[in-house]
């Protein structure tokens, strides 16, 4: 029997020969689930005296373990597996080799990814690593900005203007994506054999993976390190002996291959089986690793759940920014607080903003330290952790502690609440008793169909972005691959972007951004802004691509190659989906809590309350604004600001949401900017900015010569110039530049949210216009307020 006939069977290797083979059986039914898909691959580490390890994928998620870290039971499991392989291997490899050397000629199609849409533009497509090449434009939003003096402002509508203006964000490319070269030797011509011809639907899919995908954290061994092809092919053929001419099979030895395949089979669904339960907890809480926890058992702290406290007087479930000032507020306000957090990471609390900016400068600067520390912009360091280590107590002595403390248990989800009796379980049963609990699980980043749906050796090569492991897989891709492609226009996917140009402006890496939105942020910016910020994007060296999508993601080779919606195809290293956030309500359903049909998150009052003595704060919480009505705010000063509120209403406070959190973002060293109350470009906007002149002298008086163009909420909006100045130019596609200004979102003639545009330390003064609730007949002279030259 050929291999292929067994039903599902998918054999593959890896050129670079760090996976010498890999299996899968396909579907294999699990207790408590309809599908389990599981795969195994054996993986030789020539750098660590060949350490031999597996990654076995269980349900999507590959685990890598050293073959001397092995439980001896799922030793015993796959062992078969071991023998069996060299001869599948040999057997598959020559034809593999053979079609992906036939794949390799007709490829490389980013030269047409980027290529010019407008005659007038260069856009970033250019470089030295034999990707594309992208140069900035010699005027425009890339030349330096010039001292503001002139202030102008306008209104403006959300809608962002159609593809007319798609053109200014394009790019301009050339085609010089370096041809590979195929690194193995050519498959000997005794292959064709009359079995290999039954060998193509397996080779068909045979996939190469490579050894850089696979996740190295501190709680991993790398298991999966490269090793040349000479080694791969020697190696195979030493332990296989006969193993390519195995593919000439005869009865016997065909027969003594079923066997062997049924017995893996067999030994795969066992050890798969512990493994898959080892895994399952990993596996729901979605950590975006490679390779799943480090040891390939996910160690838990403390080992077990036993060792957790019974009952705590406070509980907090997640470990994130709400969470730790949770904690704060309960600790300044009751000293002796007992308080036990349970997340599912494995980090003790830390703050993510710095992941998609200021680490990336620290990174440039070789400066990445253990606690990740980051220069903020006064200058001062500190580290992405709120508090070092010494800091938490041990679970187990949290309750003997005399002056209180907070513990962290990691690894552990909580899968059901039970509101009235108190009751927190955790996902393996384990019941804690509450007296006060908040939950603060924050938001899972979402992903989309194309990539979600797509095989295994595309999805490996395809990565969220929200954790330090995130940013350290990234990292790595940075410094040793060609290109890295983002997709989403949002907040982190822009942040990540300028930071990534900027990391790799002296690198071989390439940055591509993919959106179907005309213009970066354009939730956020009103449209005129958001294209102006693409174009800055652009100068920074990012390769952006507006009103573009992916229509289909294929593994070609080592790379994924992208067939985007505008008819172009890109290749890449690695695809970074950055397109929103989903907050983690998974235990409403369980708990007999509301969620937002709208908004999403848990529904809870002014209070932060969603039942009595059960909060919700942060990414997770759909909270009742007094002021704005019902939100729900994904933003650091949010989860921070909400956290404190919920931590003192534990301890009995009593107090609404009053005090309006504020947020910011950087897109590279030159933009910034703050925002606070509903900042949504749908809502219509006013924006003040301070226009660039060649005469400095007059800035003084700039104020004076506002004007003021307006605009409606969601249409193209006319133009009104200030009668004061008339000469003022007021088209903002006119605008050179929008180097500082402010920008009113308008409701019911209210301001309802204003976002300060390279304007730093005046939050505190749009906190208070917000907070006024009243109309202004003139919104120039509130513009004044914020002294924008300054
Ligand atoms: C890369 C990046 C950059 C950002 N930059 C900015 C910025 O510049 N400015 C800004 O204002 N905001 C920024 N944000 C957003 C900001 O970081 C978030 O709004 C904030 O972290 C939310 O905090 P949180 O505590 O609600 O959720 P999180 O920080 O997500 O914490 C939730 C925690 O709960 C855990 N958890 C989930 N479910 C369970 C469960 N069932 N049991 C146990 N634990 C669970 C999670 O693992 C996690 O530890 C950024 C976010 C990212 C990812």
């Amino acid at each position: 029997m050929s291999i292929c006939s067994l039903r599902g069977l998918n054999v593959r290797f890896c050129r670079q020969a760090y996976i010498l083979a890999h299996v899968r059986t396909g579907v294999v039914p699990m207790p408590g689930r309809t599908k389990l898909r599981l795969s195994l691959c054996e993986c030789n580490n020539q750098q660590t005296n060949n350490r031999r390890g597996y990654a076995i994928n269980t349900a999507g998620v590959t685990t890598q373990i050293e073959l001397t870290k092995l439980k001896p039971s799922i030793l015993a499991a796959i062992t078969p597996l071991r023998s069996s392989h060299n001869n599948l291997y040999q057997m598959v490899k020559k034809r593999t080799l053979e079609a992906r050397t036939k794949l390799q000629r007709n490829k490389f199609p980013n030269n047409q990814a980027c290529e010019e849409e407008t005659k007038n533009r260069s856009s970033p497509c250019n470089d030295q690593s034999g990707s594309t090449l992208c140069s900035s434009p010699s005027s425009g939003p890339s030349a330096p900005r010039p001292k503001t003096s002139t202030m102008f402002s306008y209104k403006s509508s959300s809608s962002s203007s159609s593809s007319s203006n798609s053109t200014s964000s394009s790019s301009q490319c050339k085609p010089e994506f370096e041809k590979l070269k195929d690194p193995c030797p050519k498959p000997k011509p005794e292959v064709q054999d009359k079995t290999s011809a039954g060998l193509k639907g397996c080779i068909k899919n045979a996939e190469l993976l490579q050894a850089n995908d696979c996740n190295i954290s501190k709680r991993k061994k790398v298991t999966c390190d490269k090793k040349p092809c000479e080694d791969d092919g020697a190696d195979g053929s030493k332990k296989g002996a006969g193993g390519s001419r195995g593919s000439i099979m005869g009865d016997d030895e065909a027969k003594k291959k079923t066997r062997m395949l049924m017995a893996l089979l067999a030994a795969l669904g066992l050890g798969g089986l512990l493994l898959w339960l080892q895994t399952r907890r990993k596996q729901k809480d979605g950590e975006s690793t490679d390779c799943g926890p480090t040891s390939g058992l996910p160690a838990t702290v403390p080992a077990t759940s036993a060792e957790l406290p019974k009952h705590v007087p406070y509980l907090l479930i997640g470990g994130g920014t709400a969470s730790f000032s949770a904690f704060r507020a309960i600790k300044s306000n009751d000293p002796r607080a007992k308080v036990l957090m349970i997340t599912n990471e494995f980090r003790k609390p830390y703050m993510r903003p710095p992941l998609s900016k200021e680490l990336w400068y620290s990174a440039e600067k070789g400066e990445v330290t253990k606690d990740y520390r980051f220069k903020q912009w006064t200058g001062a360091e500190r580290s992405l952790f709120f508090e070092p280590e010494e800091f938490f107590v041990e679970p187990s002595k949290l309750m003997e502690t005399v002056n209180g403390g907070i513990a962290v248990a990691h690894g552990f989800a909580v899968k059901k609440i039970d509101p009235a009796k108190h009751v927190a379980t955790l996902t393996d049963g384990y019941e804690i008793t509450y007296d006060e609990c908040l939950i603060a699980t924050g938001c899972s980043p979402k992903t989309i169909d194309v990539f979600n749906q797509a095989p295994p050796g595309v999805r490996e090569k395809v990565m969220m972005y929200r954790s330090p492991d995130d940013f350290e897989r990234l990292k790595r891709y940075a410094d040793e691959k060609k290109s890295i492609t983002i997709v989403g226009n949002g907040f982190t996917g822009s942040e990540l972007a300028c930071s990534l140009a900027n990391y790799a402006k002296d690198k071989k890496v390439k940055i591509y951004q993919i959106f179907p939105e005309s213009g970066n942020m354009s939730k956020v910016l009103p449209s005129y802004l958001s294209k102006w910020t693409t174009a800055k994007v652009e100068t920074m060296g990012v390769c952006v691509m507006p009103e573009t999508y992916v229509k289909e993601a294929q593994r070609d080779d080592s790379v994924l190659k992208l067939a985007l919606s505008n008819g172009k195809s890109l290749l890449t290293d690695v695809v970074v989906v950055c397109v929103g956030c989903e907050p983690n309500t998974n235990i409403a359903l369980t708990s007999g809590l509301e969620v937002d049909r709208n908004l999403g998150g848990f529904v809870v009052n002014a209070e932060l309350e969603a039942r009595r003595n059960l909060f919700v704060a942060g990414d997770a919480s759909c909270f009742y604004d007094p002021l704005l009505g019902r939100r729900r705010v994904e933003h650091h000063d949010h989860s921070v600001v909400s956290g404190r509120l919920a931590g003192e209403n534990m301890v009995g406070k009593k107090k609404a949401y009053t005090h309006q959190s504020m947020f910011w973002s950087d897109l590279g060293p030159e933009v910034g900017y703050e925002g606070i109350g509903l900042v949504d470009a749908s809502l219509p906007t006013v924006a003040v900015f301070a226009l660039p002149t060649p005469n400095p002298e007059r800035r003084a008086d700039n104020l004076s010569e506002a004007a003021v163009i307006e605009g409606g909420g969601s249409g193209g909006g006319t133009v009104t110039v200030n009668p004061e100045t008339p000469d003022v130019k007021c088209d903002p596609s006119n605008a050179d530049e929008y180097g500082r200004g402010v920008i009113f979102y308008m409701k019911d003639d209210k301001i309802v949210g204003i976002l300060l545009w390279n304007l730093f330390n005046r939050i505190g003064l749009a906190r208070t216009i917000i907070n006024q609730n009243k109309k202004y007949d003139d919104l120039n002279e509130v513009a004044k307020l914020f002294e924008i030259h300054a």
